[in-house]
């Protein structure tokens, strides 16, 4: 599929089947790290667009003195929020900055994560023969970055968590990400340090700003395409420590919210920022985020494009962190969607799978099913820009996809999952054992669709209620429908394994495609996009038979 207009092409280049496992040394790498200096040119160039004031601040601030670590307060890892991300800087700027970054497990031949070969094997093992790899862009590809604020206003750390401490560790010029991002960052950090700014302290819960978020857009359709990436504008969410905007110190926030907009928006000389919010967070947890979130500069909608469409994601919604991977990801998995398809998309988030998938005219209805409320906004809004006659009916649903999960397969053939890193629920992993060994015929007795009106069951009502429904095409969803092709696509590769076996061990399910992505390039993490076909009865008496007659 050659990509829709105005969409950066799709990175498929890249893309290599992997050799099966061979005791020589792989063949010398082709893609080429672009050198450090390379990388902070972009940087120095928007530098060279701001004030002489900044710019002498900025240069007072990368020779002030060594800062003190602080002790590790006891764990603060929310369960619902991912933890921050830890990444260590390439190693001359880890040098430069003194201090270690745990970000990355490795800073050379970022085109093969040390998992890939063990990846690799594991298909191999599973009779998939059609494995690839994409590798994707190797530096600068982080788009999304939730960063802790510590230190002082003298000398702010603006990173993340040494491994196994909450000891931040400051990533000036972290190669991972967009340049926007970092450029960004050296703004926060100057505004911190001109106003006067408390960085968040963990210990004593005192201070004024506990994160930042960054996140980057792309998509701005008045530059060429090809300058779309590298001009990227960020949406910062700044994580203030009150209750809201009539606390106390929240004159400070309104001043540094002027100081970035001042010298990052649209009337600055470099335009880096594309808008502002405010997250207000008092929680003695590690909790990131709090419930209250405004929006104070710039535009409100942050859109970029995926696989195909337009999709707005608001800052407290889940967005991958790796736009143009994510992309070849969404591109390969709508090969694997039959024609007259209906979709269910658990673990949706803002519906971006589900909406890419339905705007490929393949499918009768895409439902998604997500968690977090406050995605929902951020659905309605890319559903509202889906171009019209897609005779695809769409709905997105607010609820626990691991509460009867048979509930959500029921009257879908093709299952899309996209869980968090520990990956499926086992209440979602039994339901599609059971639907995949005709066990779905208990279901059928009591099943929802059919008796839609008697409906008791109060999550189910509720989810119902709250739904979003997009187009007026109705597909009647059939109760004798039940998935055939499951997607799973994974970023915990431990988990998948394991959710793996379990689907394939219990016989319900074949794994017949695998195809990996370089999504964090440094890390050891790798996301990987597998199909699996429900094994027919015929074929599993099949293979039976075959069995019995081998012996
Ligand atoms: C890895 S993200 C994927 C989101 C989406 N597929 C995307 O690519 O933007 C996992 C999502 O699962 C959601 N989630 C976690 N637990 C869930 C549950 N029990 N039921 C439904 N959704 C859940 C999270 O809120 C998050 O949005």
């Amino acid at each position: 599929m050659s990509p829709p207009a105005g969409l950066l092409p799709w990175p498929s280049p890249s893309t290599t089947r992997l050799a099966p496992p061979t005791p020589t040394r792989p063949p010398p790498r082709t893609t080429r790290v672009r050198s450090p200096r390379l990388l902070l040119l972009p940087l120095t160039l928007a530098f060279a667009f701001l004030p002489l004031r900044l710019l002498r601040r900025h240069h007072r601030l990368a020779s002030s003195p060594p800062r003190q670590n602080q002790p590790p307060p006891p764990s603060l890892c929310h369960p619902s929020l991912p933890p921050l991300r830890l990444r260590r800087p390439p190693a001359s700027i880890a040098s430069t900055s003194g201090s270690t970054c745990s970000g990355c497990t490795h800073e050379v031949d970022l085109d093969k994560p040390p998992v890939l070969q063990e990846v690799a094997n594991f298909f191999k093992g599973h009779g998939v023969g059609d494995f690839t790899f994409s590798r994707g862009r190797l530096s600068q590809w982080r788009c999304r970055a939730k960063l802790a604020v510590r230190g002082t206003p003298e000398n702010p750390l603006i990173g993340l968590y040494q491994e196994g401490t909450h000891v931040v560790t400051d990533i000036p010029e972290c190669r991972a990400h967009h340049p926007s991002i970092n450029a960004a960052v050296k703004l926060l950090r100057q505004g911190i340090s001109e106003l006067n700014i408390q960085p968040f302290d963990e210990d004593a819960g005192t201070g004024e700003l506990r994160y930042v978020q960054m996140a980057v857009t792309t998509y701005n359709t008045s530059i060429p395409v090809d300058k779309r990436y590298e001009q990227g504008r960020v949406q910062v969410s700044l994580v203030w420590n009150s209750r809201d905007e009539r606390s106390t110190n929240a004159e400070k926030l309104t001043l540094l919210i002027e100081f970035l907009w001042r010298n990052g928006g649209p009337k600055s000389n470099f335009h880096l920022i594309h808008s502002i919010w405010a997250n207000f967070q008092t929680s003695a947890s590690n909790i990131i985020f709090g419930h209250k979130w405004r929006h104070l500069k710039g535009e409100r909608d942050l859109w970029e494009r995926y696989g195909g469409v337009d999709i707005s994601l608001d800052p407290c919604s889940f967005g991958q962190a790796n736009t143009l991977s994510f992309n070849s990801l969404l591109h390969k998995l709508n090969k694997y969607v039959p024609r007259g398809s209906t979709v269910v998309d658990l673990y949706s988030g803002a519906g971006v799978i589900g909406l890419s998938v339905a705007a490929s005219r393949k499918c009768r209805s895409v439902k998604c099913v997500e968690i977090n409320k406050q995605s929902k906004m951020s659905f309605e809004k890319s559903a509202s820009r889906l171009p019209a006659n897609l005779g695809c009916s769409i709905t997105w649903h607010n609820t626990d996809a691991s509460v009867e999960p048979a509930h959500w397969l029921e009257g879908s053939s093709v299952v899309i999952v996209d869980p968090p890193r520990k990956g499926l629920h086992p209440s979602v992993i039994s339901a599609l054992q059971k639907v995949a060994l005709s066990e779905h015929k208990a279901y059928k007795a009591k099943s929802s669709l059919a008796k839609v009106k008697d409906e008791k069951r109060p999550w189910i009502l509720r989810a119902r209620e709250a739904a979003v429904h997009v187009d007026d095409t109705t597909t009647e969803e059939s109760s004798e429908t039940w998935p055939e092709t499951l997607i799973y696509i994974s970023c915990g590769w431990e988990s998948f394994k394991k959710d793996c076996k379990s689907l394939i061990s219990s016989k319900a399910w074949q794994l017949e495609n695998a195809h990996a992505f370089n999504f964090f390039p440094g890390t050891d993490s790798i996301e990987i996009l597998a199909i699996f076909k429900r094994e027919s009865e015929a074929g599993r008496k099949k293979k039976k038979k075959a069995k019995k007659k081998a012996k």
